[in-house]
């Protein structure tokens, strides 16, 4: 039975940054107090909240009484220290203050994560604390604890996931309404998914952030942000998302954490953010706007698919809870949660020895023999190539039979390593035959 929370001293909250999901933290911690004490079996007093400017207007729900500019002298009188200010400082040296005074910390922080994961566990171990960060990868989603503590007794190949809300809306209103980039990110912006700069989003830098965390749980090995082969959306057109319509793709922004090896037969994992096709019956293919999802495939659990709101204060702010509730039962029942698990320490591999599959989409002559010399570039460096599709020369264009004319080339490959592939596109661009190349994109999901 869990304890009367009268029965004990209150458990001290200190809540660090008061944005977006800072303001939907005070508001649960506040309206939901009476629930979550009886679950943790001690009242959580919230003592206070860091905030960089104590004057600025903020929501009712946030105390002004409980305001303060000095987050150092703050965590020192915490039990538990939810961090949500974002950025690597000060949110890590006030992390690391905050647990060598003895507080159990909560953080939504990814980047700082991502970097500084291991310093971090380190310093929580040594103390004895909780480190716990469920909101720091897919918002709302339970994907942390059930990759670090549910399926701690199985084999984890492969997590595939939509990681981050902004370039997953982006692209879906490219799919859905034709859009192109620039006009789906200003409406991306509009409605408050994307920052006035769309950069960490855009970019891959946050869902890369996000694929690091869930590599390192996963595979029991540090793996940081500066691991990850990252590649953002800004290359992607509204051609591209029309013809991945019309090959039966659709475009999404992926976040791949795998177990592969090198050439020689080393072992280790391979991380990777890039758009990629999937199939559209893809599980991960439907999930459409702002939301994210993650497909974990296990030796013995089979396929696991986790889908929901990954982003979004109230969405995010119940994550952080969840997150309070487990370090403060600790506090009550005593126990703690997990700590860094990174025994297997496997190599983190270069994504060329990643076995993918591209579509190349090109510019060729319209001319007898074209496909031939191609398909002969692929054949030469192992490649075998799954489908060949060929559209009417482009609009404008000469007419077939005439010497300058100009036809599409779509041609999906089957799997080979990312560099066969690479070199096989550069060997192909050299052709004379070959105007341009129009697109590379990797196809997965199969
Ligand atoms: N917004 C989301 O949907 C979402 C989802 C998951 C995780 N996160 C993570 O949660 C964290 C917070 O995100 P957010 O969207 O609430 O950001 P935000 O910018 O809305 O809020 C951060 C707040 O922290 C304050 N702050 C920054 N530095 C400070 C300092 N030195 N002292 C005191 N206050 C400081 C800022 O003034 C701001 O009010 C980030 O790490 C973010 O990656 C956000
Ligand atoms: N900016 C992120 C939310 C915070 O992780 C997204 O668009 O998913
Ligand atoms: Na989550």
């Amino acid at each position: 039975m869990v304890p009367s929370p009268d029965s004990r001293p209150p458990l001290r909250v200190a809540v660090l940054g008061c944005g977006v999901v800072g303001t939907e933290v005070v508001r649960l911690l506040t309206t939901q107090a009476d629930d979550l004490a009886a679950r943790v079996g001690a009242h959580l007093d919230l003592v206070g909240v860091a905030v960089r400017d104590v004057d600025v207007e903020r929501d009712p729900v946030v105390d002004r009484a409980l305001l303060t500019a000095d987050g150092t002298a703050l965590v020192e009188k915490a039990d538990v220290v939810v961090e949500v200010m974002g950025g690597i400082e000060p949110a890590r040296s006030l992390l690391l203050h905050a647990i060598e005074h003895g507080a159990s910390v909560v953080t939504a922080n990814k980047a700082l994560l991502a970097q500084h994961g291991p310093t971090l566990y380190a310093a929580a171990d040594e103390a004895g604390v909780d480190l716990y960060f469920e909101a720091a990868v897919a918002g709302a989603i339970p994907i942390v604890r059930p990759v670090r503590e549910s399926l701690a007794g199985d084999h984890v190949r492969r997590v595939l996931g939509i990681v981050n809300g902004t370039t997953n809306y982006v692209l879906d209103r490219m799919t859905s309404e034709g859009l192109d980039l620039d006009q789906a990110v200003k409406e991306a912006q509009a409605l408050g998914y994307a920052e006035a700069d769309p950069t960490a989003d855009v970019e891959g830098y946050d869902a890369a952030a996000k694929a690091a965390i869930l590599a390192s749980l996963a595979f029991h090995t540090r793996v940081s942000l500066d691991d990850v082969h990252r590649e953002g959306i800004t290359a992607v057109t509204a051609d591209d998302v029309e013809w991945a319509a019309r090959t039966g793709h659709v475009i999404k922004l992926l976040a791949i954490a795998e177990r592969g090896e090198d050439a020689d037969g080393t072992a280790g994992v391979l991380v990777r953010v890039h758009p990629a096709l999937l199939p559209q019956a893809h599980p991960l293919a439907g999930v459409r706007g702002a939301f994210n999802a993650v497909f974990v495939e296990a030796e013995s659990a089979g396929e696991l698919m986790f889908y929901g709101r990954g982003a979004g204060g109230v969405p995010t702010a119940s994550a952080v809870l969840g997150d309070v509730v487990s370090v403060a039962r600790h506090r009550v029942l005593g126990g703690r949660g997990p700590v860094e698990s990174s025994y297997a320490d496997l190599p983190v591999l270069p994504t060329a020895v990643a076995r993918t599959r591209y579509q190349v989409r090109l510019e060729v002559a319209d001319r007898p023999g074209v496909l031939a010399q191609v398909a002969a570039e692929l054949a030469s460096r192992g490649v075998s190539i799954e489908a060949v599709r060929q559209s009417p020369s482009v609009e404008g264009a000469p007419a077939r039979g005439d010497a300058s004319a100009v036809a599409h080339l779509v041609i999906t490959t089957h799997t080979a390593p990312d560099a066969s592939l690479r070199a096989t596109v550069d060997a192909v661009a050299g052709l004379d035959v070959v105007r341009s190349v129009v697109s590379v994109l990797r196809v997965e999901g199969i």
